[in-house]
């Protein structure tokens, strides 16, 4: 397993051991003891899976109280995943970083509580997974606008306008927010 470090700390991308052979691949998607050792000594409390068409733009969510960190991953078709720091304490404030999770590079990517998270599929068919830290809590959970000049998330829709949950399509802007970490 390789540990990348992203542009804002506390975000991380990670590479597993594939085990390739005639039958396919094995790989470990979430070893606690391996990931303790490498510095992320997480307890997950539940596991999510969504699947989308291309161009769906879910996000950018999430809790306060009652944050979560979430381990994501997709194992069929491709995203663009993003993270948006909202650590009240951060320099990096506002600022964001993407990565391309997909069936084929087999990337985990971490994002830790005090981050907003959302993804647009570049693929159809896209199936998502992640495991959360805390459970959901619909009555903490808010949408940072996914458009959100302030923020300026450089999505590769290529002109094309996403489709959007009817929460999501009126998030909050970064300066309607309260940080929560
Ligand atoms: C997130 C979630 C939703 N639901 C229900 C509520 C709703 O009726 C239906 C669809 O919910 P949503 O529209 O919020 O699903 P979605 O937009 O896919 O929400 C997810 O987006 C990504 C970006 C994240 O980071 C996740 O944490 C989660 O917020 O599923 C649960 O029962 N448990 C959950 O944990």
């Amino acid at each position: 397993m390789h540990i990348q470090s992203c542009a804002i700390p506390g975000p991380l991308v990670i590479e597993p051991r594939v085990f390739g052979d005639a039958r396919g691949f094995f790989m470990e998607s979430w070893n606690a003891a391996v990931f303790k050792e490498a510095g992320l000594d997480l307890t997950f409390v539940q596991d999510n899976h969504s699947h989308s068409q291309k161009g769906v733009l879910r996000g950018l969510h999430f809790q306060n109280p009652g944050p979560q960190g979430k381990l994501l991953r997709v194992v069929r078709g491709a995203v663009f995943d993003v993270a948006v720091d909202l650590r009240r304490s951060s320099p990096h404030f506002g600022q964001w970083v993407g990565v391309e999770l997909s069936a084929e590079n087999k990337r985990l990517f971490w994002v830790p509580e005090g981050f907003a998270h959302g993804f647009l599929t570049l693929e159809d068919d896209t199936d998502f997974l992640y495991k959360c830290t805390a459970p959901y809590a619909p009555e903490h959970e808010q949408s940072l606008a996914w458009d959100d000049p302030d923020v300026g998330i450089e999505w590769p829709l290529d002109g094309v306008q996403p489709l959007l949950s009817q929460k999501d399509s009126v998030g909050l802007a970064l300066t309607q927010i309260r940080s929560y970490a």
